[in-house]
């Protein structure tokens, strides 16, 4: 049994004040016994859009990757965090745009890289009040990480929206993972109906343990408020453990065990990936 933690906190503009927090918390968590550490979406910085290009490109951001992976290093823990990481020119289509990828790092204990998740679904929405296009400032990426071994099991990557849509998660169980991970900044008109649900709804439908950190509170300089709620989800669906709402919202984590015989067992006596009907919606549901 292995301890993973999923951490909580509210980035500002500043990726090394973000350093800061981040690394403060991947060492309290290290030294409460968590091997594997996770951290939300955009760790690195929250900005106003029309910032995100100049700070993604920017030497702080860079000077916060490499912090990550000294912290990893130096606690002897995974890690996996979410940054922005400069998109390649011909992705980026104009250079002058300086789009971003909206990535989840993926760091061994050694500090090396071992794994890079670029969101593919943009959250470009309108709903009520909120208005967002993710696009704007974001390239999608185009293919999914197969899962990584971890201290806690194979791990497959996924980002905040993602969520929303079940076939990624099913491809990654099929390719092996055991865990699947949701570093978020989950909006507050979404949040109190959709953020559990999801999550819990992933976990049960591919029988993977769900770690999700999760952005919280006001980000300073900008409109935005984050949900919060980080929180780990076994793979029966069970919330084992989350981040508290007490305000004002310090930096905090929260940990669970990780069973994998557990895992299996489940696996085992309730055999879905045996049982998926794989013939088609034509087979399955034919138009009488
Ligand atoms: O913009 C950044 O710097 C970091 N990225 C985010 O915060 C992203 C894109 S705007 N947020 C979400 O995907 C929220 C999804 C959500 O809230 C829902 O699905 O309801």
């Amino acid at each position: 049994m292995v301890l993973a933690a999923v951490t909580q906190l509210t980035s500002g503009p500043n990726p090394l004040e973000n350093a800061d927090t981040a690394v403060d918390l991947i060492q309290r968590a290290a030294k409460a016994g968590a091997k594997v550490i996770f951290l939300p979406e955009a760790t690195d910085f929250i900005s106003s859009p029309d910032r995100v290009g100049e700070l993604t490109y920017c030497k702080d951001n860079r000077i916060f990757v490499d912090r990550m992976l000294q912290a990893a290093k130096e606690n002897n823990v995974f890690v996996s965090v979410g940054i922005h990481e400069p998109a390649e020119e011909e992705e980026a289509k104009r250079a002058e745009e300086r789009r971003c990828y909206n990535t989840q790092l993926l760091i061994n204990d050694k500090g090396d890289d071992v794994g890079r998740y670029r969101k593919t679904h943009m959250f470009d929405v309108e709903v009520a009040d909120l208005k967002i296009k993710e696009s704007n400032t974001t390239v999608p990426g185009r293919s999914l990480l197969p899962p990584v071994p971890t201290p806690i099991g194979n791990l497959g990557p996924l980002i905040c929206y993602d969520v929303r849509f079940p076939e990624p998660a099913l491809h990654l169980r099929t390719l092996g993972a055991q865990v699947i991970s949701y570093p978020s900044a989950f909006v507050v008109r979404t949040g109190p109906a959709h953020w559990e649900p999801l999550l819990r709804a992933r976990a049960i439908e591919t029988q993977c343990w769900i770690m999700a950190s999760a952005q919280v509170g006001k980000h300073p300089g900008t409109d935005r408020v984050s949900w919060g709620h980080a929180m780990i989800v076994d793979a029966f669906g069970s919330v084992v453990a989350q981040c508290g709402d007490l305000q004002p919202h310090r930096p905090c984590f929260a940990v669970a065990e990780v069973d994998l015989d557990n895992l299996d067992n489940l696996r085992k006596h309730m055999p879905l990936w045996e049982q998926r009907r794989n013939d088609g919606p034509d087979a399955l549901y034919p138009v009488i």
